[in-house]
Parts: structure tokens; sequence; C-alpha cells
């Protein structure tokens, strides 16, 4: 078993709880509320901006010429192709790229990109790949879900699309043989990559309820 293998084994219950979420199954039966997708895009476009930002930091950190390249593609690639279909998504919603820029990050936003941006800063590379990774295998393995549970095409296919295409598929593959590379060369830092793996996986869980129930501060 590898070490990408056994993360995922000890993320199982994360997993099935993240595709029994209602956003889950309403966005994949195309009748999830606009008012949560609203606060999905505008949430994760925050999201991304720190996300972008981890890979960048991951990319300073690598060792070697290959990781460095792949990792900081990886970034350019978020900045560029995932936010632009969010940039299209909040059009179709009538929010504004300077919209965007400025939503306030409520909670659940705010606690999962410092968990990141802290783990790129402070961690080893060995974390970081791990903090990583749910984000990557999450967001693939919940939309296969997603589109198994699809009946027919409706508004919210493209994020079906976007998140099972041939490029996500590619780099998810590279971010689980890089956790299973960390795996290898750092035995030491197991339990502190399965504690960053595991922190991250119940975020993505605490992101889509978030959106679905549409969480904000309770004092502005
Ligand atoms: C919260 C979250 N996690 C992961 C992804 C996939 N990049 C995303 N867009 N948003």
């Amino acid at each position: 078993m590898t070490f990408s293998d056994q993360l995922l084994e000890d993320g199982d219950h994360i997993w099935e709880a993240q595709k029994a979420h209602p956003f889950v199954r309403e966005l994949a039966a195309g009748t999830l509320d606009a008012a949560a997708f609203r606060h999905w895009v505008t949430q994760d476009y925050r999201y991304l901006l720190d996300y972008a930002r981890l890979f960048s930091i991951a990319g300073s950190k690598a060792r070697d010429e290959a990781t460095m390249t792949h990792l900081l593609g990886v970034a350019h690639e978020v900045l560029d192709h995932e936010m632009d279909l969010h940039r299209e998504f909040a059009a179709d919603y009538g929010i504004s790229r300077a919209d965007l820029e400025s939503v306030e990050k409520v909670p659940t936003c705010v606690a999962y990109t410092n968990f990141l941006v802290r783990t790129a800063y402070e961690g080893t590379i060995a974390e970081i790949a791990a903090a990583l990774f749910p984000c990557m295998q999450g967001y693939l393995d919940v939309a296969e879900h997603m589109a198994a549970l699809a009946d027919g095409e409706h508004r919210y296919t493209p994020f079906i699309d976007m998140y099972t295409s041939e490029e996500f598929r590619e780099a998810t593959a590279w971010c689980r043989e890089f956790v299973d590379d960390c795996g290898e060369r750092f035995p030491g830092e197991h339990d502190a990559m399965r504690e960053a793996f595991l922190t991250s996986a119940k975020l993505e869980y605490r992101f889509w309820e978030m959106a679905y129930t549409l969480e904000e501060w309770e004092i502005a």
C-alpha cells in the first residue's frame, strides 16, 4: 500500500461525508440553490488565490528543478485557468471581477486559507504536499461522484466537467505521486503529513457546509 493509499484510507469517512453532503448531491442534480452556488464561487475565488500562493511557496521550497517547475506551473494554471472558470460563473450571476476580489472571507474560508498559507510558510515540503492532496484528490473524487449522480446536463455541468477533466486528473495524479515521493523520502514526517492531510480534508468538508448554509460572520 502506498503512503497516499494509507492517507486516503485514514480519511475515508471524510470523503464519504463530502459525497453525502447536500451541496454535493444537489449540485449533481442541478437543483442547488443559486445563493449557495454564488456563495461558493465568491468564497472559492478568495480561497484559490491563497491556494495558488501555496503552490508558489511550495515551488520555492522544492529541491529539484522539475518539481519547482511543476509547482510554479500549477500556481499559474490556478490563477489563469481555474479562476477563469470562477470569473465566468460569477459573470453569470452578475458579479464583476472587482466584486470577486473584494469579497470578505467568511470564517471557514479564513480558517482554511490561513491553515494552507501557514503550512506553506512554516511546514516542510512533505507537509505541504499532504495539505494539498485533499484539495486535488477530494475535488476529483467528489466531482466523479457528482458525474455519476447527474442525470443529463444542467447549469452546474461546467463545474463537474472542470473537475473531471483530463487536465485536472493529470494534475491530481502528479500530486499523488508527489505525496508518495515525500512519504518515501521523509519517513520521519509521516505523522505530520497525516495531520496536515486530515486537517485539509476536514476543512474541505466544512467548505461545502459553509456554502450550503450561507455562512457569514455573526458580527459585522
Ligand atoms: C475549497 C476548494 N478545494 C479544492 C479546490 C480545487 N482546486 C477548490 N476549487 N476549492
